[in-house]
């Protein structure tokens, strides 16, 4: 059996005046999709942030496969109307490290790839500004899908899109999943969407965790935070 591209091994982390998980243990297992589930404050970002190398637990550890290769996709934010690069430019604007204003023929080969695994070949001439809520999100996946990743965190990548959007996004997700084997994190407080789309959820409680396979997601025994499944509603 292939090794978890993500073990978490008796964690334990908090602020100051403030624990946040204690003796917590979870693996994600190659090509899976996992919620990460709980309500506001329990510490999601918190988690993400010791993933990602950014906060030190206090005690235990965070084992990563030697080929992790790490995606982001942040929460929906608007995009200004007269926001004049094109989805293609945005997609590429983290590329232009390498001090030249011009793009390689790898780039421009990275590029085709992203915007065509997000199905935004089409529209890769339209101004960011004048994209669709779903367009901009997909444009996001797609910078973050440039670099070939094989480990996305989707960081409540879907709060703020309307629920037509949150599917069609989801979607898209599950076929790369299937497609490339990615592996996917995906934090979240819509309980519908955690079980529609991901195989196992960790839902975290003060003080507690559970990590289960979705099939046996029971929505009615949920902390009643979550029950209602609400992100942010969409406002654009
Ligand atoms: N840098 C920090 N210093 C002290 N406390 C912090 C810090 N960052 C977060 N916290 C606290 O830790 C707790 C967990 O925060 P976190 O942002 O991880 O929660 P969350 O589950 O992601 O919440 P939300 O769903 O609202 O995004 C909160 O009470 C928060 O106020």
């Amino acid at each position: 059996m292939t090794a978890p591209l993500l073990t978490v091994d008796h964690l334990s982390f908090g602020f100051r005046d403030r624990p946040l998980y204690e003796d917590l243990s979870f693996t994600l297992p190659r090509g899976s999709m996992t919620s990460l589930i709980g309500a506001n404050g329990v510490g999601k970002t918190t988690l993400v942030r010791l993933l990602m190398g950014e906060l030190q637990p206090t005690a235990g550890t965070i084992t990563f496969t030697a080929d992790m290769k790490l995606g982001y996709v942040p929460q929906f934010r608007n995009i200004d109307s007269e926001f004049p690069l094109t989805i293609a430019s945005f997609v590429q604007l983290n590329q232009l490290g390498h001090g030249f204003p011009w793009h390689t023929k790898r780039e421009k080969a990275a590029l085709h790839q992203a915007l065509t695994q997000t199905h935004l070949l089409e529209r890769r001439t339209l101004a960011m500004g004048r994209a669709s809520g779903g367009e901009k999100q997909k444009a996001y996946l797609a910078q973050a899908l440039l670099t070939q990743p094989n480990f996305l965190i989707l960081d409540e990548a879907t709060a703020s899109l309307d629920v037509n959007t949150k599917e069609e996004l989801m979607g898209l997700v599950k076929e790369l999943n299937e497609t490339l084997g990615l592996t996917v994190l995906f934090v979240t407080h819509d309980l519908g969407l955690a079980k529609a789309y991901t195989d196992q959820y960790l839902l975290l409680t003060p003080g507690h965790y559970e990590m289960r396979a979705t099939a046996q997601m029971d929505i009615a025994t949920m902390p009643d935070e979550l029950k209602s499944g609400e992100e942010e509603e969409a406002a654009h």
